[in-house]
């Protein structure tokens, strides 16, 4: 298992769920994603949800036994069933989802464990989608105030359906450090918070300045990523690849550049590798390919170019 104390603790704190595409299904969840994903990026990626006490809970708890992720922080409900999310394409570089609803991760109990755990954590990534319940809304926020002082907490919005509220975005730009978006969430928070769009650079000041942002991180598809941080903005052109299908790729790219930051990359550096990664998880089917390997390969060319 991927558990040693040496490796920095990453937090998928949320949604760990089956992605149905028609007859299949493979483990899925953006936050669970990016802990997987951390995992293979030589951190120490774990998954804080719940899943019901059913086949399908068993099933995920079995995948991430072999994937050696840690199933310590992954509750077992005895009312909620395990999540699921249809996925359906009319473009395979744009999913959308439909997110059943009344399921076990929308309760998450913030423990005693949890405390410690979070504690521990040198970064944790959460989202929007996971805050539609106050049960978790409120485990969520009661793990992020668990954190240390240098914890990296990321807040990757991932806005799905109807599920998202201006009061549970503000108070989730309070409690990050960082802050990923696509260019559709920058639409939609823009009018949501009154917040300039016009100029991405009025935009991303001005989150830094009302919620106290350090960066901001727009993701692009295939043309890569924009990041303001540190008074700079870094703009690194994406790889195009060919896309099998883009679910995970957003969540693969979060994973990557909290990795790389967490070993001290420069932004323009991390946002090069994430890039990479997230092209390499689009041109797979699933947000959960194992690719360990290539990702090791790809750091070692980066991080000597
Ligand atoms: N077709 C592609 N070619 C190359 N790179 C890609 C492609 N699609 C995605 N990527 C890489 O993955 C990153 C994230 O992709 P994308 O912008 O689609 O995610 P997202 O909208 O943030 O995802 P989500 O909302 O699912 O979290 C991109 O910034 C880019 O670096
Ligand atoms: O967790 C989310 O935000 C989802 O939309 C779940 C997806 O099905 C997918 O795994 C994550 O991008």
């Amino acid at each position: 298992m991927n558990n040693s104390a040496s490796l920095p603790l990453v937090i998928g704190l949320g949604e760990l769920l089956w992605d149905c595409f028609g007859d299949d299904r493979r483990p899925g969840g953006a936050p669970a994603n990016v802990a997987f994903q951390a995992n293979q990026l030589g951190c120490r990626g774990t998954v804080v949800t719940r899943v019901g006490q059913d086949d399908l809970g068993r099933e995920l708890l079995d995948f991430l036994k072999k994937q050696q992720l840690s199933t310590d922080y992954v509750q077992v409900d005895e009312n909620y069933p395990t999540g699921t999310v249809t996925v359906e394409f009319t473009d395979a570089n744009d999913p959308q989802y439909t997110i059943h609803e009344q399921v076990a991760w929308d309760h998450l109990d913030f423990t005693a464990p949890l405390a410690t755990l979070m504690g521990d954590a040198r970064a944790v990534c959460f989202g929007t989608l996971a805050q539609r319940d106050a049960d978790s809304r409120e485990a969520i926020h009661q793990c992020l105030a668990a954190t240390s002082d240098d914890c990296l907490v990321v807040y990757d919005i991932n806005l799905r359906q109807k599920y998202y509220d201006r009061d549970w975005i503000e108070r989730s730009l309070k409690a990050a450090r960082v802050v990923k978006l696509n260019q559709d969430e920058v639409e939609v928070l823009s009018e949501l918070l009154g917040v300039s769009q016009d100029d991405l650079q009025k935009f991303a000041d001005q989150l830094q300045a009302d919620y106290g942002v350090e960066a901001i991180c727009i993701t692009r598809g295939s043309q890569g990523c924009l990041i303001y941080a540190e008074g700079e903005v870094y703009d690194i052109p994406g790889t195009p690849v060919e896309v099998a299908d883009a679910v995970g790729a957003g969540d693969a790219f979060t994973a990557a550049l909290i990795s790389r930051r967490l070993l001290g990359w420069s932004w323009d550096r991390a946002a090069l590798f994430a890039n990479r990664v997230g092209g390499l998880v689009a041109s797979q089917s699933g947000a959960m390919p194992v690719l360990r390997d290539e990702f090791e390969q790809l750091s070692q060319e980066i991080k000597n170019s």
